[in-house]
């Protein structure tokens, strides 16, 4: 059987235009192990690197000028609006123009800006309307208190691991993804200092389906290594 695994690099602020001709360097060697995963474990790797805002269009001309099914274009936000006045908000339209098939939403670093399940909620509806894959980003409490889980892909990110030094457990992560799995048909993925050295544990949880990477997406070395491990 065929397994999908989503590698989702999440740039945060960082980024420049220089990282993203940079990018080049590296594209062969990702569409390498790419195929060897595919042949050997029948992994389909999927990369979606989420820029900031103002580099999308960037991005967005490296991956068409690829022409290849190795790496996809994400966001790391979009309004809850569809359109209208709304100051320095960009729309799910927008991003669907520039070429964005997913979007991250809900990151507890945007939590911490006063963004609320409702207007997650809201956000989601938006971005799925304009054909956008949404990724849920839930932490522990979320999953306590039972939130509504409605992304087409659940990113559990328990808040002390983002930015940590070591990742969740292995068997708490296993837990967590059969418990969303075993309620909600959607697909779970594990964000919160992923890196190199332990995403061969992660790949082994058997239900998992990707990872959300911060800081191993910043070093394309890093990076590389990262996808090399993963199968
Ligand atoms: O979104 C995240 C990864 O994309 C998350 O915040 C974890 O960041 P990291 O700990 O720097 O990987």
């Amino acid at each position: 059987m065929i397994r999908d695994f989503f590698v989702i690099a999440n740039w945060k602020m960082s980024g420049s235009l220089l990282f993203i001709q940079q990018m080049n360097t590296f594209i062969a060697s990702w569409q390498e192990i790419k195929d060897v995963a595919f042949r050997k474990n029948s992994v389909r790797i999927k990369i979606v690197i989420c820029p900031p805002h103002p580099y999308i269009s960037s991005l967005h001309d490296v991956i068409t000028s690829l022409d290849s099914d190795l790496l996809y274009l994400g966001a790391q936000d979009c309004s809850k609006y569809e359109n209208g006045s709304y100051t320095g908000e960009v729309s799910a339209k927008a991003l669907k123009e520039f070429g964005c098939s997913y979007v991250i939403l809900g990151h507890q670093e945007r939590r911490q800006m006063h963004e609320n399940h409702d207007i997650i909620t809201q956000k989601i509806e938006v971005a799925k309307k304009y054909d956008i894959v949404t990724i849920q980003c839930v932490n522990d409490h979320d999953i306590q208190d039972k939130v509504a889980l409605s992304g087409d892909i659940i990113a559990y990110e328990p808040a002390q691991h983002i930015g940590a030094t070591e990742c969740e457990s292995m068997d708490k992560i296993s837990s967590i993804t059969q418990l969303v799995k075993s309620t909600e048909k959607r697909k779970v993925i594990y964000g919160g200092a992923v890196n190199s050295d332990n995403v061969h544990l992660l790949y082994q949880i058997t239900e998992l389906d990707g990872i959300l990477v911060g800081r191993s997406s910043l070093d394309y070395t890093e990076f590389t290594r990262l996808l090399y491990n993963v199968a």
